[in-house]
C-alpha cells in the first residue's frame, strides 16, 4: 500500500448538469431550487445494490462485455471526478461501450489508518456517482483483504475475475493502486497490454490555480470558505446529521434551533456562522447557522463535541427531534464569538437572520421529492 499521501493513489484511497458546471461557478448550477436539487444528488435514484463477489453493484452491464471502467474513491465527486468521468463516458460513447464507474467503500483511508474527514456520505457518493451516468457503479469493499491485492491480483480477481472486462481504463494522471501504490500509471499501462485494456491517464482538472483534490476541498471547507469549495466540487456542500436535543434557551431567545449532530468523520468547517439551507421531507428551509460549540456557552453539553452545528430555519416551527436532515452550507457570514450578554448574543444572531431571509427569503422550496 502506498502512503495515505500520494496523489491519486487510491489504495493510499444521468449527466444532466455536468456540462453547465464546467468552466464556470455554481452559478450555473441554475436556480435556487435547482442547486439545492443537483447539489443533494435528488435528480436521481439509485437502484437497489445487487452483491457480486468483491462488493456490490448498482445497474448492470453483461458479464464480460467490453466497458470503459473509470477507478477511484472518489470522496466530494468533485469536479476533477467528475472531469474524468466525463471523459470516460465520451469514450465509451466513441467505443459504443457501456460505462462502468469503480469505487470503494468505506474510503481507503478510513481501512489504511489515515482516516480523512468525508466530503460526502457513503449513499450520497453513490448517488452522485450514479447521477453523471454510468450503466453500471460497482463498489468493492474496501478490506484489508482487498487493500492487501497486487495490482495484478486485483484487476485478475476484483475486475476481471468478477465479471468486468474493460477495454479502457480511465485513471487521473499520478493515479496509483494496489499494495504498496505499485500499480502506477505506467505500471498499469503495461499489465493492461497482457489483458487486453489501454489505459488512459487523466491530466488533472485545475482550478484557480491548482489541481482539483478532495484534500484541498477539505482545507477550504475546515477553513470556512464554503464558497471556494463550492466552486471546486461544482455543488454546494452539505452535511447529514440528527436533531438532538440542546439547552433550549432559543426558543426563549426567539429564534429556535436545530441541534444536529453530524456522522462522525463529516468535513465541517471548524467554526463560523453562515447562511444555508435546512433541508427535511424533500423541503429546503433558508437557515443562519451556526457550527461548532457556541464560544458563549463554551462545554455546556453536547455542543462540545465535535461534528455539532445548530440552525434556525427561516418559517419553519416544528418538533424535528430525532429526526434526519441535511444541511447545505452556502456562505460564511461572520466568526463565532462569545458575547457579553444574551441581549447582545440575540441582536446579532438576528441580523443574520435578516441576512438570510434577504438573500434566500422565508418558508420552504420544494425540492423534486423526499431527501432519501
Ligand atoms: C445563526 C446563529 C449564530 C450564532 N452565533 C453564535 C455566536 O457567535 N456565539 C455564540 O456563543 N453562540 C452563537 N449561536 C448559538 C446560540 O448561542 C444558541 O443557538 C442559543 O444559545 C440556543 O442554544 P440551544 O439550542 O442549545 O438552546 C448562534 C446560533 C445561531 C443559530
Ligand atoms: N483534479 C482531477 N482531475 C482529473 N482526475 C482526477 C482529479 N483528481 C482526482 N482524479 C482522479 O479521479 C479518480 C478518483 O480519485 P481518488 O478519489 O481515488 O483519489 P485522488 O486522486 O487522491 O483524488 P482526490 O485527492 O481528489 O480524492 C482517480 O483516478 C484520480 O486520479
Amino acid at each position: 500500500m502506498a502512503s495515505g499521501k500520494r496523489a491519486g493513489a487510491i489504495w493510499c484511497v444521468r449527466p444532466i448538469w455536468c456540462e453547465a458546471s464546467r468552466g464556470c461557478g455554481v452559478e450555473a448550477l441554475g436556480s435556487p431550487r435547482d442547486a439545492l436539487v443537483r447539489s443533494l444528488g435528488l435528480e436521481c435514484t439509485l437502484p437497489a445494490p445487487k452483491p457480486c463477489q468483491w462488493g456490490w453493484r448498482y445497474g448492470q452491464i453483461d458479464p464480460h462485455e467490453h466497458c470503459v471502467l473509470v477507478i477511484g474513491a472518489f470522496d466530494g465527486v468533485h469536479r476533477g471526478h467528475q472531469d474524468l468521468i466525463r471523459q470516460g463516458a465520451l469514450q465509451a460513447r466513441e467505443l459504443g461501450v457501456p460505462l462502468v464507474i469503480l469505487t470503494f467503500d468505506p474510503d481507503p483511508s478510513a481501512v489504511l489508518g489515515t482516516p480523512e474527514p468525508q466530503l460526502l456520505l457513503t449513499q450520497d457518493r453513490f448517488r452522485q456517482l450514479w447521477a453523471l451516468g454510468p450503466q453500471e457503479l460497482r463498489v468493492c469493499a474496501f478490506t484489508e483483504k482487498l487493500a492487501a491485492l497486487s495490482p495484478e491480483e486485483f484487476l485478475d480477481r476484483a475486475v476481471f475475475g468478477d465479471g468486468l472486462s474493460p477495454c479502457l481504463v480511465c485513471v487521473g494522471e499520478g493515479f496509483a493502486l494496489g499494495a504498496q501504490g505499485k500499480g502506477t500509471v505506467p505500471y498499469l499501462s503495461s499489465l493492461g497490454k497482457a489483458r487486453g485494456f489501454r489505459l488512459l491517464a487523466q491530466p488533472l482538472l485545475s482550478l484557480e490555480g491548482a489541481p482539483v483534490s478532495a484534500t484541498r476541498i477539505r482545507q477550504e471547507i475546515a477553513s470556512g470558505d464554503t464558497l471556494k469549495a463550492a466552486r471546486l466540487l461544482g455543488r454546494r456542500p452539505f452535511v447529514r446529521g440528527t436533531v438532538m436535543r440542546g439547552r433550549g434557551q432559543g426558543t426563549s431567545f426567539g429564534f429556535p434551533t436545530a441541534n444536529l449532530m453530524c456522522a462522525p468523520g463529516t468535513a465541517l468547517p471548524a467554526s463560523g456562522v453562515f447562511a444555508g439551507f435546512g433541508v427535511l421531507d424533500g423541503s429546503a428551509w433558508p437557515a443562519a447557522i451556526n457550527v461548532g460549540e457556541p464560544p458563549t456557552f463554551k462545554s455546556q453539553g453536547l455542543q462540545s463535541s465535535q461534528g455539532f452545528l445548530e440552525a434556525t430555519l427561516l418559517g419553519f416551527s416544528q418538533d424535528i427531534y430525532g429526526d434526519s436532515m441535511a444541511i447545505v452550507l452556502y456562505e460564511r457570514l461572520r466568526p463565532s464569538r462569545p458575547f457579553d450578554s444574551f441581549e447582545e448574543l440575540v441582536a446579532t444572531v438576528r441580523t443574520n437572520m435578516d441576512q438570510v431571509r434577504e438573500r434566500y427569503g422565508e418558508g420552504p422550496l420544494k425540492l423534486i421529492s423526499p431527501v432519501r
